[in-house]
């Protein structure tokens, strides 16, 4: 029986989400043998600078990728909201696992309620996307980037001038940190999450037929589709996790709801549309159209320049 490679990132968060994959095809049964292998990516070495700036998402999965073409590794499993709207030649996300949690936490040192902080209070978090959307909330709270993985910006909390900071609750829950450390859970309605957020992606070949089929056996359809419909707003956007766009949907019986959003960095411009459907596809589209007709391209293309310049 085939032995099968997975490539995975070596943080503590990359290398649990592999497990958990691992783990869940050979509870549905899948008896091959399953090796790991860490690859180092850029986005892991480069620490001190705003990661919008030095080129997003992609920085993260190239490395992963060119292994994958060289067959050294024969899936890998990534963050769904850490996936470019488009993929590469020859390479697909063929299976999305069932959704963890889609909310942003609110982190907040002595647990001091977001709407109570004081005004000038320091708010971490290094995304465009949370930063616009908590400014909009609260735009006397001043936002400070923060960087590292989701243990160090615990420590940086407890250690630095934060007052609080913004994490996926997906990502604490993943690398096993207590949920009581959140102090807010934030809803869709404050917060939009990113498109994917909590949702995993595994990437393949996509001429591997033979891993198709045992990949498929932790396919989640539901995830599929609501993922699906905030990826096609996001790929009509032209948008990835370094602009202010957010996309969450869910199911109503046979109904998909997608909220989505496009936002300026200040918070001062906040759009969103809800959209309801049966077709992922049409669903995103039209999410994407409602906010194109109120200026969401410009948004995105005016912050797209600002980070390039
Ligand atoms: N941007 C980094 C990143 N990529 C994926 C997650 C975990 C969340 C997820 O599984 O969607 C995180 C941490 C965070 O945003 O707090």
């Amino acid at each position: 029986m085939r032995k099968i490679v997975v490539g995975s990132r070596k943080s503590n968060l990359a290398l649990t989400q592999t497990d958990w994959v691992i783990d869940h095809l050979r509870k549905a049964g899948i008896t091959n043998e399953f090796e790991v292998k860490k690859i180092v990516t850029k986005g892991d070495q480069i620490l001190n600078v705003t990661l919008s700036k030095v080129g997003g998402k992609a920085l993260f999965v190239k490395e992963i990728e060119k292994a994958m073409y060289d067959k050294e590794i024969d899936f890998a499993v990534h963050s769904m909201k850490d996936m470019p709207s488009e993929m590469p030649d020859g390479l697909s996300i063929t299976t999305i696992p069932v959704r963890e949690d889609h909310r942003d936490a609110y982190i907040a040192k002595n647990d001091i309620p977001l709407k109570d902080l004081p005004a000038g209070a320091i708010v971490g978090t290094s995304s465009l996307r949370r930063k616009s959307q908590i400014l909009a909330a609260r735009p006397d709270l001043e936002i400070k980037w923060i960087r590292g993985n989701i243990e160090s910006r615990i420590r940086k909390l407890n250690e630095e001038d934060y007052d609080a900071i913004i994490l996926a609750v997906s990502g604490l829950k993943r690398v096993g940190l207590s949920e009581e450390l959140i102090t807010e859970y934030l809803e869709p309605d404050v917060c939009v999450p990113a498109v994917g957020q909590g949702a995993l992606a595994i990437e393949c070949r996509e001429d591997d037929e033979e891993l198709h089929a045992l990949l498929n056996q932790i396919n989640d359809a539901n995830t599929e589709k609501t993922v699906t419909a905030e990826r096609t707003f996001l790929y009509l956007l032209e948008g990835s996790c370094s602009v202010p766009i957010g996309g969450y949907a869910r199911l109503d019986g046979g109904d998909i709801i997608l909220t989505a959003f496009v936002g300026t960095p200040d918070g001062k411009t906040v759009l969103k549309e809800t959209v309801r459907g049966t077709e992922p596809k049409a669903v995103g589209k039209e999410a994407a159209e409602k906010l194109i007709n109120r200026g969401a391209k410009e948004i995105v293309e005016k912050v797209k320049e600002e980070l390039d310049s």
